[in-house]
C-alpha cells in the first residue's frame, strides 16, 4: 500500500517570517498519518529544515541543476540542496517548463541528478487547456511521463505529479472521472507500482476530500493553499481521513 504525502509546493513566495506558518503547522500536525513535505524557495530550505529538524515534516527544493557542479551562474545542484537540508524535489513542474523552457529530456536529466544526490524526484506532467481541448491529455501526459522519468526510478525515489495546466492557481479543477481517467493512465505507465501518484491544481479544503477519493490518487501537490497553516492543515487532515 502506498502511504499518503502531501506536498506543499510555496513556489516563489516566502520570506523568513513566514516559517512561522511552517512552524505553526508542525505545532498542530505533530504526528501526521500521512507523509507531509514543505517546499519553500530555496532561500528558506536551509532555516526550515533547521526549523522543522525535530518533526516528521520533509523539506523539499522546487528544481535543481542536472549537473553536481560547476559554471552554471544561478543554478543549484542536488547535492547542494541536500546539503541543506532537502530530501526531495520538485521537477519539471509546469511554470519552469513554460518560464524556463525545460523540457522532459532535461527534467529527466535533473531527476538522475537528484537521485545521484539521493533527494527523491517529484516529476510533474500536465495537459494544457488547449491540449485538453483537442483530445490529446493522455497522449501528452503520457509522452511526458515516458521522457521525464529517468531510468532507476522506483518507490523510494519518485514520485509522481499530474497537474492540468489549467487547474494551477486558477480555481478549476477537473471532473473526478477526468481525474480519473489520467490517474489510472498514468497508473499503468509507472515502471514501480509503488511510485506515488499525486494530483496538483486548484486543491483547497473544500475539495481535498473529493479529489482523495479517487482511485490511484496519493495525495496532492498543493500550490497557494500551502501558504497558510491553516489550509494546508485542512487538506492534510482530509487526506488523513482517505487513508482511513
Ligand atoms: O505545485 C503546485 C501546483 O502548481 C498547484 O498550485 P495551486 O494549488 O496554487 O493551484
Amino acid at each position: 500500500m502506498r502511504r499518503k504525502l502531501a506536498a506543499g509546493n510555496w513556489k516563489m513566495h516566502g520570506l523568513a517570517a513566514d516559517l512561522a506558518q511552517a512552524e505553526a503547522l508542525a505545532r498542530d500536525l505533530p504526528a501526521p498519518a500521512v507523509d507531509v513535505l514543505l517546499c519553500p524557495p530555496a532561500t528558506l530550505i536551509c532555516r526550515m529544515a533547521k526549523a522543522l529538524a525535530r518533526t516528521p515534516f520533509a523539506i523539499g527544493a522546487q528544481d535543481c541543476h542536472p549537473a553536481a557542479q560547476g559554471a552554471h551562474t544561478g543554478d543549484v545542484s542536488a547535492a547542494m540542496l541536500a546539503d541543506a537540508g532537502a530530501s526531495h524535489v520538485i521537477l519539471g513542474h509546469s511554470e519552469r517548463r513554460a518560464d524556463h523552457g525545460e523540457d522532459s529530456a532535461l527534467v529527466a536529466a535533473k531527476a538522475t541528478a537528484a537521485h545521484g544526490a539521493g533527494l527523491v524526484a517529484i516529476i510533474c506532467v500536465g495537459e494544457t487547456e488547449a491540449q485538453r481541448d483537442a483530445g490529446q491529455t493522455l497522449a501528452v501526459v503520457r509522452e511526458q511521463l515516458r521522457d521525464s522519468l529517468p531510468d532507476g526510478a522506483s518507490a523510494e525515489n519518485t514520485v509522481v505529479a499530474y497537474e492540468p495546466v489549467w487547474a494551477i492557481g486558477t480555481g478549476r479543477t477537473p471532473t473526478d472521472a477526468q481525474i480519473a481517467e489520467v490517474h489510472d493512465t498514468l497508473r499503468a505507465a509507472l515502471p514501480d507500482a509503488g511510485i506515488r501518484l499525486l494530483y496538483g491544481g486548484s486543491v483547497k479544503p473544500s475539495n481535498a476530500a473529493e479529489i482523495f477519493a479517487i482511485a490511484n490518487v496519493d495525495g496532492a501537490l498543493v500550490g497557494g493553499a500551502s501558504l497558510k497553516a491553516a489550509d494546508f492543515g485542512a487538506i492534510i487532515a482530509a487526506l488523513e481521513a482517505a487513508e482511513g
